[in-house]
């Protein structure tokens, strides 16, 4: 009698694949640790390097500048589908770890103290001292490392878990970034106390990307045994080449289009936001330093809960695009909420924390339903650079928008203007949505439909 062989792979192991999850999701949560851990302390790069609020939003903003204007997001996820997930992984994640420690050193007194590269910093450009010239380029290389790491990071997930449970599995992705934020904006208060000095918050900001490049290698084997195991069994897909067309595919695309108008628009009316969310409440409600990054926490902590419920939810009863539109109303309620009345920011963070959970639970996985796996990479990178844009963008002109709408050396900063834009970015977002439902019924790819039924 024959035996029949059953091929079953390391994915096929549940146990396997969500230890994987956990890998990947402490390097996510290190890089989200990160992008947050300064937004808490705007107030205090104001009192001791005497930032500016336009200071504040370039120093936020330049994260984004190697996504947008030199394409990083779009190239790392095409070196993605070419090299593969380890190299491009090891490359792009050492990369957001040497960022991470030039920006503590900016900020480090070694350096305020005519340390390696002080009188160089100095030399040009007088209008930007040299600890916000050095910190830009340490935020600068983050970017450059982190967003592309991002796409590794959810190609991994679609590596490990398509077919299976995606959604959920993204969920729970997002659940690890946000409990980086989550933390961030709750123990930067309390590190920048610390007896030895405040850039504390930053150096431990940093050591974390620097762990997150170790658990990387670890995950790494794993791949590589997946990788042999499957190779063995001929279920390997096939490489293909990266073609040009790949992207002009993509380009011509109309659902592809409108959620990536959608991502690039609510995605600037949530990180940005998010950025200045602490100095917002300590301005507005005369809060601690403490209390308002406890509030801005708020977000993040509702997004842990909703996300991985709605990546759930997707799985099993789809409506994907139609979650999107009531995420984009919810976002332009709370922000119109916060720009013209006075009521509790907590309640306020919870609700914004549905919106930034039902949005991102069924954009992302909608994807993998639009673009085939081996050019997920592509796909993602280029919606990261087109979101980029505007996370480039809205931190500069909040900034600015704050510094012309408020009196120079005003106590208290007044963020009525800043609100306003951020909900007019809200509704454009919800148009795109609306369209992108719309156009769901003629291109047939199901946005409506469970997870495992395509
Ligand atoms: N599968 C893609 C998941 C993206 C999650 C999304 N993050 C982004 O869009 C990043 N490009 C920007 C992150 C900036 C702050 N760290 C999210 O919802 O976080």
């Amino acid at each position: 009698m024959t035996k029949t062989k059953l091929q079953k792979s390391l994915r096929d192991s549940v146990v396997t694949r969500w230890a994987m999850l956990l890998l990947v999701g402490f390097v996510l949560a290190a890089n989200y640790y990160f992008y947050d851990a300064l937004s808490p302390l705007k107030s205090t790069l104001t009192k001791e390097f005497g930032f500016t609020s336009t200071d504040f939003g370039t120093f936020v903003s330049v994260y984004s500048i190697p996504n947008v204007f030199f394409l990083m997001a779009v190239l790392g996820g095409i070196i993605l589908d070419k090299l593969g997930i380890r190299r491009t992984g090891f490359l792009f994640v050492a990369f957001m770890a040497f960022g991470a420690l030039v920006t503590a050193y900016g900020a480090s007194d070694i350096y305020i103290n005519d340390g390696f590269g002080y009188a160089f910093m100095s030399s040009f450009l007088p209008g930007y001292s040299p600890e916000l010239k050095m910190m830009l380029l340490g935020r600068f290389l983050f970017g450059l490392g982190a967003e592309t790491s991002i796409v590794v990071i959810s190609k991994i997930i679609v590596k490990w878990f398509k077919g299976k449970e995606l959604a959920f599995a993204f969920g729970v992705k997002l659940a690890f970034a946000r409990t980086g934020s989550f933390l961030a904006f709750n123990l930067s208060p309390v590190l920048i106390e610390s007896q030895s000095g405040w850039t504390l918050a930053i150096w431990f900001a940093a050591f974390l990307v620097l762990a997150a490049l170790l658990v990387f290698l670890i995950y790494m084997l794993f791949d590589l045994k997946l990788d042999k195991q499957v190779k063995q069994e001929g279920l390997l897909a096939s490489t293909d080449e990266f073609h040009i067309s790949d992207i002009t595919k993509l380009l011509t695309n109309r659902s592809f289009i409108y959620v990536t108008l959608l991502c690039l628009t609510f995605y600037s009316a949530v990180f940005p936001f998010l950025s200045f969310s602490s100095d917002f409440f300590l301005n507005k409600f005369n809060l601690s330093i403490k209390e308002s990054g406890f509030i801005s926490s708020m977000l993040p902590i509702g997004t842990m809960i909703f996300t991985p419920l709605f990546g759930f939810f997707v799985d099993k009863y789809g409506k994907a695009a139609s979650l999107m539109i009531y995420g984009s109303i919810i976002l332009v309620v709370v922000h119109l909420t916060f720009a013209f009345t006075n009521l509790s920011p907590y309640v306020l963070m919870v609700i914004l924390g549905l919106a930034f959970s039902l949005v991102p639970a069924s954009m992302w996985p909608s994807v993998a339903k639009m673009v085939d796996e081996k050019r997920i990479g592509s796909a993602y990178g280029l919606m990261f650079s087109v979101q980029n844009l505007g996370l480039w963008a809205f931190p500069i002109l909040a900034g600015v928008v704050l510094d012309s709408t408020n009196p120079t050396a005003a106590e208290t900063l007044d963020y009525t203007y800043t609100m306003i834009m951020f909900a007019g970015l809200g509704i454009i977002g919800l148009v795109f949505a609306l369209l992108l439902k719309r156009e769901d019924k003629v291109s047939g790819y199901g946005l409506e439909l469970p997870s495992n039924s395509k």
